[in-house]
């Protein structure tokens, strides 16, 4: 039973006192539940899971003898990975990916904003993508669902696993974090991104990359929290721009504020920018064949 719900079903508003409580709550009822694991369709508790994560046995494997005999099977079940992804999240409407601390306490500014950035974005008519674990995944999770919001997560198999939050509407769990990560850039419209450690780096510099290359145009990713971010942003431009490392003009991919409204801003701006491409594209098409099927009328 989702301890979070009203008696009516409808989810209750916590006020910020009783929410790091009733937060503390469900991880001492996660606990008594026992631990479990998601491992794609399959789920173990307790003695069955498994002392190993697929991610593990593919990556930190020694044995030549398993990458001749299994890492060609496992390829499959990569696959298998990518479809599932690429089923279920086609159906999206426009989405933009929210990443941030998985160590968020409940109540926290962090965990605030990412709160206020899950209903800003929902409110505008996004749908919003997380990781679908606890801290600030779930605090964006949190306020996009209560704001009526598409509310989705893109949980990963970890040998420490939480499990998904409660705020996930729509979730996947993925054994492989890269076919996750193609998922999170895939099918977002911009990149959110909150206080985090390493995981969040890893999320930020990829999506950087992807855009500095131009594997993807047209991708706002927007920093969130001007002071747990200036230092290494005044580093990107003190050390690395000045060793010639990224050019200048590199900087200008990110955006760094502390206010949800200027950061939404963003993400509506690319929006309408796409939109007006693709409809620009779309009567360009027309056109074409329309012109063609005139000249073929002439002969
Ligand atoms: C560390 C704890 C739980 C980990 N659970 C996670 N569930 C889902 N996604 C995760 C988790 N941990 C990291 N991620 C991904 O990385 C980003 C956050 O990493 P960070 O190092 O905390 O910044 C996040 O956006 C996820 O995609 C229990 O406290």
């Amino acid at each position: 039973m989702n301890d979070a719900l009203g008696g009516a079903g409808e989810p209750a508003r916590e006020a910020p006192a009783t929410e790091a409580a009733a937060h503390a709550r469900r991880e001492r009822a996660a606990v008594r539940r026992g631990r479990e694991r998601h491992s794609g369709a399959v789920l173990t508790r307790r003695d069955a899971i498994p002392p190993s994560t697929a991610d593990q046995r593919l990556l930190d494997s020694r044995s030549r003898e398993d990458w001749k005999t299994k890492d060609s099977w496992r390829a499959l079940r990569i696959l298998s990975e990518f479809v599932e992804g690429f089923d279920t999240m086609a159906d999206l409407p426009a989405a933009v990916s929210v990443f941030g601390s998985a160590r968020s306490k409940p109540g926290s500014d962090e965990w605030r904003l990412g709160e206020r950035i899950g209903e800003a974005l929902a409110r505008a008519g996004f749908a919003v993508i997380t990781g679908g674990g606890p801290g600030v995944m779930a605090a964006a999770n949190k306020g996009a669902a209560e704001a009526g919001g598409l509310s989705v997560g893109l949980g990963i198999e970890l040998p420490f696993e939480q499990g998904m939050n409660e705020w996930v509407d729509l979730g996947i769990d993925f054994r492989y974090f890269f076919a996750r990560k193609t998922m999170f850039v895939k099918y977002a419209q911009a990149f959110i991104v909150l206080p985090g450690g390493f995981g969040t780096m890893d999320e930020l510099f990829e999506a950087l990359t992807l855009v500095q290359t131009r594997k993807v145009t047209r991708f706002p990713v927007v920093l969130m929290g001007t002071a747990y971010w200036g230092g290494l942003v005044d580093w990107l431009r003190t050390t690395m721009a000045t060793a010639g490392k990224i050019a200048e003009a590199d900087l200008e991919l990110l955006t760094v504020t502390d206010d949800v409204d200027e950061a939404l801003q963003h993400v509506v701006a690319a929006d309408s920018a796409i939109t007006a491409q693709e409809q620009a594209e779309r009567a360009a098409a027309a056109r074409l064949v329309r012109d063609q099927q005139e000249a073929a009328d002439r002969l």
